[in-house]
């Protein structure tokens, strides 16, 4: 059986590259930059004021000037005037600067005469002006492939009139559960049924970072799974199953898989939850990812698994850190397994990560995922994780 690191690595070693697709800006949040975006002109563009007031020459208010000619009003969005020897031009935030000024000087320390402005405060030349091109040079590259786009980034792609953007190209992902017990989530149950859960929760999960995914229903026959699955491995870039994977007499996955030339790369990996893992990859290169069907394992196994297999089939760059905490109990666990125990992890006021276990009633309790908000992953090799010590945390919320 493989440990997790192990199965990690093998799940990592079979990412892909889902190509590359064009989207309008207007759709392009969340999505994978794939090209590099470069300033089309300088930022700022021009030598802009910062604050309303007026624009003068220092050298005037050096040679002993204080009383400043009102010769014109410059606004944002207007061609540049140009200032005549011993005045000032009213100047608004936003505007480009008067040609013969180098200096702004705010309202709050001037005083405004019949026809003139006086000085009432020591200036200093150059002041409140934002100098063309001391953000960024023309040409300069301003977002690299492998970012996701955000608020910020769709400014810049904006800022430079990028109305189309190269991204990585969604992948069609089919989201399965399998089993007889299974109905649907507007239908109200019998006493031995449940209601699709599994699936919804990776659902909102993939669409959360971008990806849609479909969801798909098979009942525990054999020759239905075959027929399905044998559909799906042809219409979808990866496969991600609920159920199926242990040792009961309906689980057939692994032999469905066999019978459909998928290869099985592991099954079984030394965790828990999640211990009944599969992964497999078709003679297409479709992946499929046999998540155990009890609702934690499976979420866990998501997170752990799927979730960077994606971000690294999406090319993302960087993939999103993991991140560490600090454990607030004392946790018992001594069997050879690495234990997954639901943590809420909080900032601290002296800013570290604190994480705080839950203690599950087995992997079928999907409600206590909502009061935690990651996963800790105590080693396998330990029996005892004391309060104090610092354990990787996989994040299902954010803080
Ligand atoms: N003899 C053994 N039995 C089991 C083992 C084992 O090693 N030997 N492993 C246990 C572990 S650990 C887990 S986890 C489960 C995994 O079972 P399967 O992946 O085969 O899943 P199912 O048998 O189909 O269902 C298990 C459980 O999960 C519920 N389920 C399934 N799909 C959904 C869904 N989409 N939404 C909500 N709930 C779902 C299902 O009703 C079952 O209760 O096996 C143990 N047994
Ligand atoms: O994955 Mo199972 O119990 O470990 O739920
Ligand atoms: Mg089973």
């Amino acid at each position: 059986m493989l440990t997790v690191q192990e199965a990690f690595a093998c799940v990592m070693n079979t990412a892909v590259d889902f190509g590359i697709e064009e989207v309008s800006i207007t759709q392009a949040h969340g999505r994978i930059l794939r090209e590099t975006i470069y300033a089309d002109r300088p930022f700022p563009p021009f030598d802009r004021v910062t604050m309303d007031g007026i624009a003068l020459n220092f050298q005037d208010y050096e040679n002993g000037r204080t009383d400043f000619e009102i010769q014109g009003l410059q606004a944002a969005g207007f061609q540049q005037q140009k200032l005549q020897h011993n005045g000032c031009i009213e100047i608004m935030t936003g505007a480009i600067l008067p040609d013969n000024t180098d200096t702004v000087v705010p309202y709050e320390d001037i005083f405004r005469n019949q026809n003139t402005f006086s000085i009432i405060k020591g200036i200093q030349k150059g002041q409140n002006i934002h100098q063309q091109g001391s953000d960024v040079k023309k040409g300069e590259a301003l977002l690299y492939p492998g970012i996701k786009i955000t608020g910020a980034e769709i400014a810049v792609l904006a800022t430079v009139g990028k109305t189309n953007i190269r991204v990585s190209r969604q992948p069609k992902i089919a989201l399965v559960a399998t089993g007889d017990e299974l109905i649907a989530i507007n239908e109200e149950p019998k006493l031995h049924q449940l209601r699709i859960s599994n699936v919804y929760a990776f659902q909102s999960v993939l669409n959360e970072i971008g990806v849609e995914a479909y969801i798909h229903h098979i009942k525990d026959d054999k020759e239905t799974l075959h027929k399905e699955f044998s559909n799906l491995f042809a219409q979808y870039d990866l496969i991600i199953c609920s159920g199926g994977v242990s040792a009961g007499k309906f689980d057939y996955i692994p032999e469905v898989l066999k019978e459909l030339n998928v290869a099985t790369r592991f099954h079984k990996v030394k965790q828990r939850p999640g211990k009944p893992l599969l992964f497999a990859v078709s003679d297409k290169n479709v992946p499929f990812f046999g998540l155990p069907g009890n609702p934690v394992s499976g979420f866990m196994c998501l997170h752990r698994y799927v979730l960077p297999w994606l971000y690294q089939s999406l090319q993302m760059n960087p993939v999103p850190v993991q991140m560490q905490a600090v454990l607030t109990k004392d946790v018992k666990f001594d069997k050879p397994l690495t234990y997954f125990i639901p943590v809420n992890v909080q900032v601290t006021s002296q800013g570290s990560l604190h994480a705080n276990p839950h203690l599950t009633n087995g992997s079928g309790d999907f409600a206590i995922l909502t009061s935690a908000n990651a996963f800790m992953e105590l080693d396998e090799k330990k029996d005892e994780f004391k309060a104090g010590e610092i354990y990787p945390v996989w994040f299902y919320k954010s803080l």
